[in-house]
């Protein structure tokens, strides 16, 4: 996204003045008079672009952002580098502000007010994911419902992320992450290491163990991590429109194929695991529990495709949120040794047995470690939703329909009023009752809001905090800091610019 500056249209820039322009240009309307076909193509061109501005401050009004939008591309080339500055400078314009990509008009909400106000507008705005969310995840996954219809959806799954679920998942998710961690140990005695493919493979590991139990073989699983990049590569805010051969898109249609080969066998499989009576192992297994109790039976394309849409949802916010974690604990001791008081405290210095639900429950510093991490480093800093219907989203703008309209999260969980010193990482701020951190819950938007809100996201709080506090009592890790190690990249969401470079080592116990 673009710097803009704050200017408001003044006079020279009227929305009038773009009439001067074609009698300073190298050819005059008596061109067309003449049967001259270049002249008569350069007059429509010349008259499209002039609409094409019209359209742009008819849409934009007294919106903060670019005075002249570039023809045809708009913010594209700057959309295709996105950085955590630029973003900072356009929320810096204004409650709103507006920018454009190939003519996608696009408003930009950093208040919180603002913010919320499109999570829980269902009448006028639907989530788009993304640009290329809809040709990846294909047309008829129910991720792209709204309304009712996904209220009901939703509510079907929404049983397996009850607590009975999540305390299946928890014993699986800990042996996937004791094999990550034995693993990752191997390589002690070498340098530190970028964690970016590990943390993001161990992270596919856990998600598909989860979801589709022992029907995905540890070796499927690293070939759908590593062809799941090419999906990640795919996710900007606005892509090139045609997916021809060689566009992201396109390869990530490809890589899509290659999951979706494996996601189908696992439903067949768990669907013939359980008719047979066998134990649910995973949130397929337990799916087909329930299909087969209640007869409403989902088809193995449809539950391939919804474990597919929680892949798409998860992998990069969870890999962030789980590198943010490691980081930010190995540079504050004195947190991390707080993590490891209370883990020795409530497992009874027991690390070799799984953490149960209750345990985790019980680790009030070490939640509060995960909540602000993820604040600090929110791994989703914005959500573009679609405007259905002109949507008044403050007294005096509407946003036109056919926009996209983006709430921003980073803004409101880097508010100082809420959260004082807000480039500081302080658990402690999460553990008085009556602190502006705990006393403004409307400002925690890293899961989304309103209808949309992350299903995923008490699966997410658990699965970070497990991790982290299991490998504080098997692993002490250093991180090897570089320049770069506080800048952010985009990569869909956000990660430390060095890729965190981490040394573990085995932690000797007593
Ligand atoms: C730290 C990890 C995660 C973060 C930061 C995160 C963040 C988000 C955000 C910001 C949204 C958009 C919400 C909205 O529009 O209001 C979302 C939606 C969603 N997330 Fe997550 N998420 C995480 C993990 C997960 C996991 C583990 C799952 C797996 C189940 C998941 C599944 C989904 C789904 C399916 C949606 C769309 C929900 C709907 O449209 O009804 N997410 N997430």
């Amino acid at each position: 996204m673009a710097s803009h500056s704050a200017s408001l249209p003044t006079a020279q820039s009227s929305p009038l003045s773009f009439l001067d322009i074609p009698l300073s240009l190298p050819f005059s309307l008596s061109a067309v008079t003449t049967p001259n076909i270049w002249a008569s193509i350069a007059l429509i061109v010349l008259s499209l672009l002039v609409l094409e501005q019209t359209v742009w401050r008819t849409k934009r009004k007294f919106l903060p952002g670019d005075t002249w939008t570039i023809p045809v591309i708009g913010q594209f080339v700057n959309s295709l580098y996105p950085s955590l500055e630029n973003y900072q400078k356009q929320w810096a314009l204004g409650p709103l502000s507006a920018t454009s990509v190939f003519n996608i008009f696009i408003v930009i909400a950093s208040a919180n007010e603002l913010t919320r106000k499109i999570f829980n507008s269902g009448a006028y705005a639907e989530p788009m994911l993304v640009a290329a969310a809809r040709p990846i995840l294909m047309e008829d996954n129910w991720v792209f419902l709204n309304g009712k219809v996904h209220i009901e959806y939703r509510r079907m799954l929404n049983q397996f992320f009850t607590r009975k679920s999540l305390s299946l998942y928890l014993g699986l998710q800990d042996t996937i992450a004791r094999e990550h961690f034995a693993f990752w140990l191997k390589d002690s005695s070498k340098e530190a290491q970028s964690v970016m493919t590990p943390m993001r493979y161990f992270n596919m590991a856990t998600s598909l163990r989860v979801f589709c139990g022992r029907y995905i073989d540890p070796e499927q699983a690293k070939l759908i991590s590593d062809k799941y990049w090419l999906i990640t590569k795919a996710l900007e805010l606005v892509n090139f429109p045609l997916h021809l051969p060689g566009t992201k898109v396109y390869n990530a249609i490809q890589a899509r194929k290659v999951a979706m080969v494996f996601l189908l066998k696992a439903a067949r499989e768990s669907k013939v695991h359980m008719r047979a009576g066998g134990e649910p192992g995973c949130f397929m297994d337990a799916w087909c529990q329930e299909m087969f109790a209640t007869g409403k039976e989902f088809s193995e394309k449809e539950m391939a495709q919804v474990v597919l849409a929680f892949l798409f949802a998860s992998q990069d916010a969870m890999s962030s949120g789980l590198i943010y974690a490691f980081q930010h604990l190995a540079d504050h001791p004195a947190v991390l040794a707080k993590v490891r008081e209370e883990q020795e405290r409530i497992r009874g210095g027991d690390f070799d047995r799984p953490i149960t639900l209750e345990e985790l429950d019980a680790c009030t510093y070490l939640r509060a470690t995960v909540k602000e991490s993820l604040r600090l480093k929110p791994p989703v800093l914005m959500v573009p939703y679609k405007v259905t219907q002109p949507f008044p989203i403050s007294p005096d703008y509407t946003v036109p329909a056919g926009s996209m309209v983006v709430p921003s999260v980073y803004p409101s969980c880097h508010d100082p009023s809420v959260y004082p010193s807000p480039s500081s990482f302080l658990p402690e701020r999460w553990l008085d009752p009556n602190g502006t951190a705990e006393q403004n819950p409307k400002n925690y938007l890293i899961f989304g809001a309103g209808a949309h809100r992350c299903i995923g996201y008490e699966y997410a709080l658990m699965h970070i905090a497990m991790v982290i506090g299991t490998a504080s009592g098997l692993m002490d890790w250093e991180h090897k800091k570089t320049e770069d190690s506080e800048k952010v990249e985009i990569i869909a969401t956000i990660f430390p610019k060095d890729g965190c470079l981490l040394k573990f080592t085995p932690r000797k116990r007593s």
